[in-house]
C-alpha cells in the first residue's frame, strides 16, 4: 500500500469514525433522557433548533446564523444544568466502579428485600425501598432518620409497620445494611401515567429518573409489588420476578468486573447460601408503565 492509499483511507475514515462516535454519543444521550422529566423539554429544543436551522439556511439569514453560533456555548451550559441529574446518571453508567457488597453480600440482601416485600404484600403494609447503587443518595440521606442496622425482612416490616414513628416515607438500603428511614424520594413530574398512581409510586419513579437507585414499592392498597429503575415503573410483579429483576440489575456478571472479579474469584472466602424463599407470587403478570 503505498503513501496515496493511507491518506485516502485517512480521508475516507476520519469522516467516517467522526460520524460514529457522534451517532454513539447522541444516542447514549437521548437514551438516558428519554422518559425523564427533562425528555419534553429536550424534544421541544431539538425541535425548536432543528426548525431555526433549517429557516436560517434556507433564507440565509446571516444575522441569526451569527447569533446561533455566538449562543451555542451558552446552550451548552444550559444544557448541563438543566440535565444534570441525568448527566450523573449517565457518567455514573460509564464508569461504573465495583459496587461495595461482593455478590454473595448482593444475594443476601437481595433475598432480604424479596422476603419482606412478600411479608408486606401479604400482610397490605405499603413499603418503599431504595437501593444505592453508584450515585450516592446524599439528598435522600438528609430528608430521612439515621437508622444504621443490619438489614433484615424483620427490621424492614418493623420500619414499614403503621403508625410507628418511621413508617411514613422510603428506606434507605447502602451495602447490606439500612443506612436511612422515613426519606423523602423526589416524586416524579410525568404527566403520561395512570391516574391512579399514588405518591409512594411517583416516589419510586422519581428517585429512579434522577438516579441509578433500584427502588421497590409495595402498595398498601393492593400489596402489589413494584420495582423501578431508569425511570421505568413495572407493576404488579411476582416475587420471584422481583428476585429475578434484582439479581439481573444488582449482581453484575463476573466477566464484566475485569480484575477486580479476577481477585475476589481467587480470594474469596466461600460462603453458606441464603436461605430459599418460599415461591408464592403475590400478584400476577407485569405492567409496565412509563
Ligand atoms: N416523596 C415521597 N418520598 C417517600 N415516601 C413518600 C413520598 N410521598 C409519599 N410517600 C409515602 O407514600 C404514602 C402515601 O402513599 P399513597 O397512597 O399516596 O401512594 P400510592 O402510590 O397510592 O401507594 P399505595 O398503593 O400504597 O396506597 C405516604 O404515607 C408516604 O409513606
Amino acid at each position: 500500500m503505498n503513501v496515496w492509499d493511507l491518506s485516502a483511507l485517512k480521508a475516507l475514515g476520519r469522516p467516517a469514525l467522526e460520524i460514529a462516535i457522534l451517532t454513539l454519543v447522541i444516542y447514549q444521550a437521548l437514551r438516558f433522557v428519554r422518559g425523564t422529566r427533562g425528555w419534553p423539554v429536550v424534544l421541544g429544543f431539538i425541535l425548536s433548533l432543528l426548525t431555526l436551522g433549517l429557516i436560517i439556511y434556507v433564507l440565509d439569514l446571516q444575522v441569526l446564523r451569527w447569533l446561533l453560533g455566538t449562543f451555542s456555548a451558552f446552550m451548552a451550559v444550559a444544557v448541563l444544568v438543566i440535565f444534570q441529574p441525568e448527566l450523573r446518571r449517565m457518567l455514573a453508567e460509564v464508569g461504573k466502579l465495583p459496587l461495595f457488597a461482593t455478590p454473595q453480600e448482593q444475594r443476601e440482601i437481595i433475598e432480604v428485600i424479596v422476603r419482606a416485600c412478600e411479608r408486606l404484600s401479604e400482610c397490605r403494609i405499603g413499603g418503599l425501598i431504595a437501593i444505592e447503587q453508584s450515585i450516592r443518595l446524599e439528598d435522600v440521606v438528609e430528608s430521612g432518620i439515621p437508622v444504621d442496622c443490619e438489614a433484615t425482612p424483620e427490621m424492614l416490616e418493623c420500619i414499614f409497620f403503621p403508625n410507628n414513628a418511621i413508617h411514613d416515607g422510603g428506606v434507605l438500603i447502602k451495602g447490606d445494611r439500612i443506612s436511612h428511614a422515613a426519606c423523602i424520594f423526589p416524586l416524579s413530574r410525568r404527566q403520561d401515567l395512570d391516574p391512579t398512581l399514588g405518591t409512594r409510586h411517583r416516589a419510586a419513579l422519581g428517585l429512579s429518573e434522577e438516579t441509578d437507585a433500584v427502588v421497590v414499592v409495595v402498595s398498601e392498597e393492593t400489596g402489589a409489588i413494584s420495582y423501578a429503575y431508569r425511570g421505568q415503573l413495572v407493576r404488579g410483579v411476582t416475587v420471584e420476578a422481583l428476585r429475578d429483576f434484582l439479581t439481573a440489575t444488582l449482581i453484575r456478571p463476573v466477566r464484566a468486573r475485569g480484575w477486580v472479579a479476577w481477585l475476589r474469584q481467587r480470594f474469596e472466602r466461600p460462603r453458606p447460601a441464603p436461605a430459599v424463599l418460599s415461591r408464592q407470587s403475590t400478584v400476577s403478570g407485569p405492567t409496565q408503565s412509563g
